[in-house]
């Protein structure tokens, strides 16, 4: 065999590319990964294990600081030096040796370097050391090289050396303060971590909170940031920046200005597409991959998009999920098996349109699956939605003093089946899971009934919801 010939290439090692190669060689194909930077990629490194890493520590604080009883024995604060070396345990220090270690383990080679589409099937990689390698893929090629933060086009913002989500979760030291640009879940949970490390924080959004979310998840953890010491600036735009040796200072659209150490900009993400070679095969760099349901990009029986890359849902789990699909259909598709397409099939991920959950890990957290009411009404289902708040669960009146939370339910009214949830309260991220299973099971009203939830746990807020809505 041609050294330089697999039969799957996947573009970009981060955990939805893994995941793909993983799935191929299972089903008997041969796979390469070609990576530019570390394998493991964003989530590994810079993005959901050090955020969460940064955010846990002040969440235990201030956990124990709401139970009588133990709030006598918390006396300090948090040490940061410490959460930033916890931090770094679980990055690894940025080294991804035991992620190629598992690679070859599970039979996929890697290959270090900038990879590019250079012909159909077709990817050239532009190595370290300055040298070219040229693999040819026999059956498919996946894009799987996620995304990067976007900087907007802020009058000076660039000029003023902001931080991106990889400065905020990469820090070695918490700045004395800092501004977030931003109103979304990195903006969130990094005023979160920062604020609870003492630095000043002032969080300046367009709009409101976690805009795409039920309206009280966004006002809830608006109120909590306040209540954390962040200045949260709601409806307003940010115009100009500026920095003056160590200081940066934002303008906003109202007159106002705010000076920091720092300014993070957390205002979404741009795909990673603009240097890899879509051109050559008539695609648009800089433009996300439009796939079908079994990730294939649209218009090619070869090539194929999964995670960040799609643009389907900027989610590590929904990102592994569609990797486990485009795996298993790239290897049926190789062998001449049959392929699983209809809607909840093997080869297809269809949770990405209707039954994604996501943890935004504020304190209180947002835990939620689905359909918002909004976005059920405007998907045109005839819907009620029920809410609850969850401080009357005795699980949660034992679980923290003044336990503050709500719960709401979004029925479908002509099947009875539950099309999304929504927990904000804290530690609500552990309740996700039963939602998703309701989402996704379609389970009939009259049936989760039968779904008992233990006592005194804080999960019965699902019998709460069932009476709120009424016995069907
Ligand atoms: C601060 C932050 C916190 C987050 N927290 C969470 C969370 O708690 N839970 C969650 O589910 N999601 C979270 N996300 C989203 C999550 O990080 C992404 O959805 C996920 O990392 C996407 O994975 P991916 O494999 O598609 O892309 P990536 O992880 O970005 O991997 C792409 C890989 O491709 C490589 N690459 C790119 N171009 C090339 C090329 N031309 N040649 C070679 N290699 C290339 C890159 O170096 C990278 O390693 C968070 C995001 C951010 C920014
Ligand atoms: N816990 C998690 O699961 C988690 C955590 C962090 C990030 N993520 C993922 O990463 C992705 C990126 O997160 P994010 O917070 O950067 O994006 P986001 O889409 O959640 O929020 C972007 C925010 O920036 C604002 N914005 C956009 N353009 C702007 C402009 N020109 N000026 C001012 N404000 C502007 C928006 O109004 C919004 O408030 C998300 O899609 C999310 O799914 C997930």
């Amino acid at each position: 065999m041609d050294a330089t010939e697999y039969d799957l290439i996947v573009l970009g090692a981060g955990a939805v590319g893994e995941n793909v190669a993983d799935r191929a060689v299972q089903g008997g194909l041969t796979a390469v990964l070609v990576e530019h930077e570390l394998v493991g990629g964003e989530c590994s490194y810079w993005a959901c294990m050090p955020s969460k890493a940064l955010i846990r520590p002040g969440q235990a604080l201030r956990a124990a600081r709401q139970v009588d009883g133990a709030k006598e024995a918390v006396t300090g604060t948090l040490d940061v030096a410490a959460v930033l070396a916890r931090r770094d345990s679980f990055t690894h220090d940025w080294n991804d040796d035991s992620q190629v270690r598992w690679a070859e383990g599970a039979g996929i080679a890697v290959v270090r370097g900038h990879g590019k589409l250079t012909a159909p099937k077709e990817v050239t990689v532009a190595t370290p050391d300055g040298g070219e390698i040229v693999l040819r893929a026999r059956h498919a090629v996946t894009i799987s090289t996620g995304s990067d933060a976007f900087v907007p086009d802020i009058e000076g913002l660039r000029d003023a050396d902001p931080w991106t989500s990889r400065d905020a979760t990469s820090a070695k030291v918490a700045p004395e303060s800092l501004v977030v640009i931003g109103g979304g879940v990195v903006a969130t949970e990094m005023a979160t971590a920062y604020a609870s490390f003492g630095t000043t924080v002032t969080l300046i959004s367009r709009g409101g909170l976690l805009a795409g979310l039920e309206p009280f998840a966004g006002e809830m953890v608006a109120e909590a940031l306040r209540e954390q010491g962040v200045k949260v600036l709601l409806d307003t735009e940010t115009t100009r920046v500026h920095r003056d040796d160590d200081r940066v200072t934002v303008e906003t659209g109202d007159g106002g200005a705010v000076t920091a150490q720092e300014v993070l900009v957390a205002t979404g993400r741009t795909p990673r597409t603009r240097d890899i070679g879509l051109e050559v095969v008539g695609l648009t760099p800089g433009d996300w991959l439009e796939t079908d349901d079994t990730m294939r990009v649209k218009g090619f029986d070869w090539l194929y998009a999964t995670g960040d890359v799609n643009h389907r849902a900027l989610l590590t789990h929904q990102g592994k999920y569609q990797a486990r699909a485009a795996g298993d259909v790239i290897a049926a598709r190789a062998a001449g098996k049959p392929v699983s397409d209809g809607p909840w099939g093997t080869h297809v991920a269809t949770a990405d349109h209707e039954a994604v959950p996501q943890v935004t890990f504020t304190d209180p957290e947002v835990a939620s699956v689905g359909l918002t009411l909004k976005a059920a009404t405007d998907a045109g289902y005839r819907v009620r939605a029920v809410d609850y708040e969850i401080g009357y669960v005795a699980g949660a009146s034992v679980y923290a003093d003044g336990y503050k939370g709500t719960a709401r339910m979004v029925v479908d009214e002509d099947r009875k089946v539950v099309l999304g949830v929504t927990f904000v309260g804290p530690d609500v991220s552990e309740l996700l899971q039963a939602a998703t299973v309701a989402v996704v099971a379609q389970v009939p009203l009259d049936r989760l009934w039968h779904a008992v939830p233990a006592y005194p746990t804080i999960n019965e807020v699902w019998l709460r919801l069932l009476e709120t809505y009424g016995r069907p």
